[in-house]
Parts: C-alpha cells; sequence; structure tokens
C-alpha cells in the first residue's frame, strides 16, 4: 500500500510558563538533548514526513537554527504568534503544496511512528483525524464552591497531537477562526466550525511536557525505551 506522505506543523513558540524554567521549556535537555530535538527526531525518521514548519519565537531564531541544521529533513523556522492557535495558522499559511498536514505540539517528543501513521492514515479517509486516549480518572466538574460533580467519563477522552488534516480543510477553519473562535486544540475549530473529526487510538506514553514532574515522567520513558 502506497505510505501517506505529510507534512507537519510544529508549534514551538510557546513561554513554558507552567515549567517555571528559566527558558523556553522545549530547551530543556532529557538525558543529552534538548525536548525539541527529541520531538524533531521521530519526524526525521520517517520517510512519510516530507518537511517540518516550525513555528518559533524570533527571539529565539539563533538557537532553533543552531539545533535545526542537523537535520537533513526539510525545516521551515517561521515566527509563532501569542497563542497557539496563531502560531500554527501562521504555519499552514506557508504551505503551497496540497495534501495532509499533521500539527503537533513540539512538547510531545514521545509519539511513535506507528501513531503518527495511523492518524495519518485516517485523515486520508476521513479528511480530519486525532489521537486521543480513554481518561483513567473519575472527572467531577467542580464550582466556585468547590462542590464537585461527577462526569461520565464513558464517552471523555483526552485529545493528544499529531492531529492530521486536509490542508485546505485546516487551513480554511484556521483563518475563519482567527478573530472569532480560540480553541485548545486544532480539531475544536474543526467542530467549532460543524465539522466532523474522527479519534485514533493515541498513547498514554505521548505525554505533553507541560509541569516539572513531566520531565521525571519523560526520563522514565527515555529509560524504557532503552534511550
Ligand atoms: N503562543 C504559543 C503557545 C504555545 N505554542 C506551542 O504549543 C505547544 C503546546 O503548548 P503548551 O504545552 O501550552 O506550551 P506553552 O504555551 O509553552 O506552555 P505554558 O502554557 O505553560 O506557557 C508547545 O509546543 C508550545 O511551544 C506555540 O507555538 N505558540
Ligand atoms: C493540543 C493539545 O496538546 C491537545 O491536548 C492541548 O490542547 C494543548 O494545550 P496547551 O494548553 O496549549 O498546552
Amino acid at each position: 500500500m502506497k505510505e501517506q506522505t505529510y507534512r507537519i506543523v510544529i508549534p514551538a513558540a510557546g513561554a513554558g510558563k507552567r515549567m517555571g524554567a528559566d527558558r523556553n521549556k522545549l530547551m530543556l535537555l532529557l538525558r543529552n538533548r534538548s525536548i525539541i530535538e527529541w520531538t524533531l527526531d521521530v519526524f526525521e525518521q520517517d520517510d512519510q514526513c516530507l518537511e517540518i514548519i516550525l513555528a518559533i519565537n524570533p527571539a529565539e531564531q539563533t538557537w532553533f537554527e543552531s539545533i535545526t541544521a542537523q537535520y537533513e529533513t526539510t525545516i521551515q523556522l517561521i515566527p509563532g504568534g501569542r497563542e497557539r492557535q496563531e502560531s500554527v495558522r501562521r504555519g499552514l499559511a506557508v504551505i503551497t503544496e496540497p495534501g495532509i498536514v499533521l500539527i503537533h505540539d513540539g512538547a510531545r517528543p514521545f509519539v511513535t511512528l506507528d501513531a503518527i501513521h495511523r492518524v495519518v492514515a485516517a485523515a486520508e479517509v476521513t479528511g480530519a483525524a486525532i489521537l486521543a486516549v480513554p481518561i483513567k480518572d473519575t472527572v467531577k466538574r467542580v464550582e466556585q464552591d468547590r462542590i464537585v460533580e461527577t462526569v461520565p467519563r464513558e464517552q471523555l477522552m483526552a485529545a493528544q497531537t499529531p492531529q492530521a488534516f486536509q490542508l485546505e480543510t485546516i487551513r480554511t477553519v484556521h483563518e475563519k477562526a482567527a478573530t472569532e473562535f480560540l480553541g485548545t486544540d486544532d480539531a475544536s475549530l474543526i467542530e467549532w466550525d460543524g465539522g466532523t473529526v474522527t479519534q485514533v487510538t493515541g498513547q498514554y506514553e505521548n505525554i505533553k511536557v507541560t509541569t516539572p514532574d513531566d520531565l521525571v515522567f519523560g526520563e522514565a520513558i527515555l529509560t524504557k525505551r532503552g534511550k
């Protein structure tokens, strides 16, 4: 079967506030490599990946140029925005070729080629697909007075990235939502616009490195993988 190729936008322009570090959390080292290098390494190994568009903070251009020089995959550095959604929109704007586009957090370095290829294949069929995993905890809605209310979790899942789309589908809705809607993931823009997005089984190891304890989890994942 012909392997579906794709281009990928990787938002990497955040400030990492919840990490509480003195720099963009993607610059922090796990073992001997920065978090963003672990992420880029995955797509460097994927023959289906045609190009990476990396949305960065322009103030970090020199650092990103220094670490992206090691890769053979074409990597375009573009200025990110004030919100993740704007960073992604700017990345989509520079893609000229039609086809499948992935959007993947730079802060998710542990995604595997198997999961990537499954979400790409799903988007080839449905036009829009995301990785997601069942929630393992009981979910509560907590009101101002801290009173909790249980939310049935049978139909709840935790969305991950990559999220995969036909380019024009996601680019059109990003342009439409730019001044109308702010979502926390790209699939939410399709949903907002009345479109449908399908779910593909993700992986619990595909964590988003967000707070300091995620660095500990990340070291454990690398150890489990013999890295
Ligand atoms: N204006 C922004 C905000 C976030 N991101 C990227 O989007 C991904 C997911 O965002 P998140 O984990 O929230 O990263 P930060 O925004 O840096 O974290 P925080 O919210 O703690 O500041 C990250 O790879 C981050 O670099 C981005 O490109 N542009
Ligand atoms: C896109 C995402 O990783 C899906 O779970 C998540 O919504 C990003 O949220 P953040 O607040 O920008 O980290």
